[in-house]
Parts: structure tokens; C-alpha cells; sequence
């Protein structure tokens, strides 16, 4: 799945939003990538793109050596969307039975439920399900049709933790078997757990990609601080890693990003009384890449030794 040079504009000139605004992203087969970004940073739009719903003003998107619309044609992508269909008054063996009859080499349906972890339920009316049990059903209904790349827009929103637990163990479960899986999301934790590789998109750009480990040192300073003891603050910046000193009171806090090489230069130095350290974290570093204004540029290697979708 290729992205090159992607544009999608909404509106009329003037008052137009450049929902997606120069998206180059290659996705390998096999690959789990999670699409992070706040609200309205452009994560539907891109996913409207790859279902071939709308097509882009600028650039490319090809799925699978084809066009979007082409590959949705032919089965081999499925799609969970957020804005949910009206639920059919059938059970949830019908109705995937019935999905799975409209592609030309659907899982069989027995696979598709137990795959979406829906089998002890699969005989029950789906209006009747809990909503974390229906949103189960509409993931069996997206493997319905044996997929290669199945995408998720939002695919836990309105789930409860139990929920979000079982939901994300059934998509593993469909990726352990060779699938390409992209998901949409604004749950660090959600992206950093389930997915191989983070692409973190802002105001309908790409500003980091790569595994949450590359973001988290690209852009989530870890910080460094200690007693100063009444001691001098000269030199602090020039430490190992150091990128930023504040000084409050009595104690210094560095920022830095290699916070094993401030601290033991710390320690050389008998800096260390009240020592502490606290990592980086994805929090920490989705905050500086879609902070309001000039975003943190920070683009960690993407590139893809797998194949491409
Ligand atoms: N059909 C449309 N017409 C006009 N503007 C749109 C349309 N769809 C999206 N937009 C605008 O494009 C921008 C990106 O929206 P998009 O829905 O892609 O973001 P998102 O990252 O999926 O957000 P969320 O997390 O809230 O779902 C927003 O400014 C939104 O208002």
C-alpha cells in the first residue's frame, strides 16, 4: 500500500481544508501500522483514500499493485469504518454468511467467527449484543471476505477496557497470519501495544514514522534531574545529551536524549543527590509532534524491508 504525494481538499478555495496534504507512506505486507493523530488531524480522510471513497486531488494511492477501488473490487481489502450501518435484525451467522457469499474466496464462516472471537455468540441476534460484542460482529463482517489488508478507522472508540482487550486479540490474531492491518487511533497506549510501526499524522501530515521505541527518541525527550546542592549550573548544557537546563529553587532538570550518558556524567561529577530520571514517553513525544504551531518535524527511517502492499 502506497501513499506518494497524497492531497485531499475539502471545501472552496478560501475557506478550504487540506485534509490530507502531501502524504508520502509505504506499508509492507504482513506490517501492523497504527495512524495516530488528534482530532481532525486528517486519519479518516487518509483511510477514505486507501477505500478509494474519495479520490485524491494530488498524488497516488495504490493498493496492492492496483487502485483502491480496484482492490476493494476484487476482495482484497476489508474495512471497519466509525460511522456504523444500521444493525440487520439477523444473527451474527447470517449475516457474516451472508458477506462472506458476496467474495469470490471468503474465510470459511466457522474461521471468520472464531478469527473475530464471536463463535459463542455467533447464533444470537446482533440488535441484541452489548455494543463492544457488535463491534466484534462488524470485524468478523470485515474478515469476512478473506482479506490480505483490512483497515480500521477508529476501531475501539466506544469500548470499554475488557472490550478494547478482546477486540485488539482477535486483530493480532489476524495479523499472526500474514495480514497487513492499518488502524486509526488517538490511544497512545493502543498503538504503542498492537502495532509494529507508528505513523504519527498532524494537520494532514506526516511528521513521524516508525516504531513507537524511534518516536519516543526522536521526539520524547527523557528528563534528568537533581539536587543542586547550592552548587553552580555552568557547564550543565554541555553534558551528554543534554538539550534543555531549567533551573526551579534548588534543583536542575535537564532534558536530554541520551539520558544514560547525562547520568553517568552526573555521577562523575557527584551530582546526584535527589537523582531522577524519567524516560520519554509516547505521550510525551505525540505532544511535541502535534503541538499547536510549528510542529516538531521529526521523520524516523520508514523505510520498509517487506514487501509492499
Ligand atoms: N467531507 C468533508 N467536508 C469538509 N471537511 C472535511 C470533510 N471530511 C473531513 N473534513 C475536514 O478535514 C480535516 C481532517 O478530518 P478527518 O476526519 O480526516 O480527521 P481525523 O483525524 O479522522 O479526525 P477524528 O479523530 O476526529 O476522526 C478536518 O479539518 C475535517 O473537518
Amino acid at each position: 500500500m502506497v501513499f506518494t504525494g497524497a492531497v485531499k481538499t475539502f471545501g472552496r478555495a478560501g475557506r478550504s481544508v487540506r485534509a490530507v496534504d502531501g502524504v508520502d507512506v509505504r506499508i509492507g505486507r504482513g506490517e501492523t501500522v497504527a495512524l495516530l493523530g488528534r482530532n481532525g488531524a486528517g486519519k479518516s480522510t487518509a483511510i477514505s483514500l486507501l477505500l478509494g471513497l474519495n479520490a485524491p486531488d494530488e498524488g497516488a494511492v495504490r493498493v496492492l499493485g492496483r487502485s483502491p477501488e480496484q482492490a476493494v473490487r476484487a476482495g482484497l481489502v476489508g474495512a471497519m469504518l466509525q460511522e456504523g450501518r444500521p444493525i440487520p435484525r439477523v444473527t451474527v451467522r447470517e449475516l457474516v454468511s451472508f458477506v462472506a457469499s458476496t467474495y469470490p474466496r471468503p474465510l470459511p464462516v466457522a474461521e471468520a467467527l472464531a478469527l473475530a472471537g464471536v463463535t459463542e455468540y455467533a447464533d444470537r441476534r446482533i440488535d441484541k449484543l452489548s455494543g463492544g460484542q457488535t463491534q466484534r460482529v462488524r470485524f468478523a463482517v470485515a474478515l469476512a471476505g478473506n482479506p490480505e489488508l483490512i483497515v480500521l478507522d477508529e476501531p475501539t472508540a466506544a469500548l470499554d477496557v475488557e472490550g478494547r482487550r478482546a477486540f485488539w486479540e482477535s486483530m493480532r490474531a489476524y495479523a499472526r497470519r500474514g495480514n497487513t492491518v492499518l488502524f486509526s487511533t488517538h490511544y497512545l497506549e493502543e498503538a504503542d501495544e498492537n502495532a509494529d510501526r507508528i505513523v504519527v499524522i498532524d494537520r494532514g501530515r506526516v511528521v513521524a514514522d516508525g516504531s513507537g521505541a524511534a518516536i519516543k527518541d526522536a521526539a520524547g525527550h527523557s528528563q534528568v534531574s537533581f539536587d543542586l546542592a547550592g552548587g553552580s549550573t555552568e557547564g550543565l548544557d554541555r553534558l551528554p545529551g543534554v538539550v534543555a537546563v531549567e533551573v526551579t529553587g534548588d534543583r536542575a532538570l535537564l532534558r536530554t536524549d541520551d539520558s544514560d550518558a547525562t547520568v553517568v556524567e552526573l555521577a562523575r561529577l557527584g551530582l546526584v543527590r535527589g537523582l531522577q530520571v524519567s524516560r520519554a514517553t509516547l505521550e510525551t513525544a505525540f505532544l511535541a509532534l502535534t503541538a499547536p504551531g510549528d510542529a516538531v518535524l521529526a521523520t524516523t527511517a520508514p523505510a520498509t524491508e517487506k514487501e509492499t502492499v
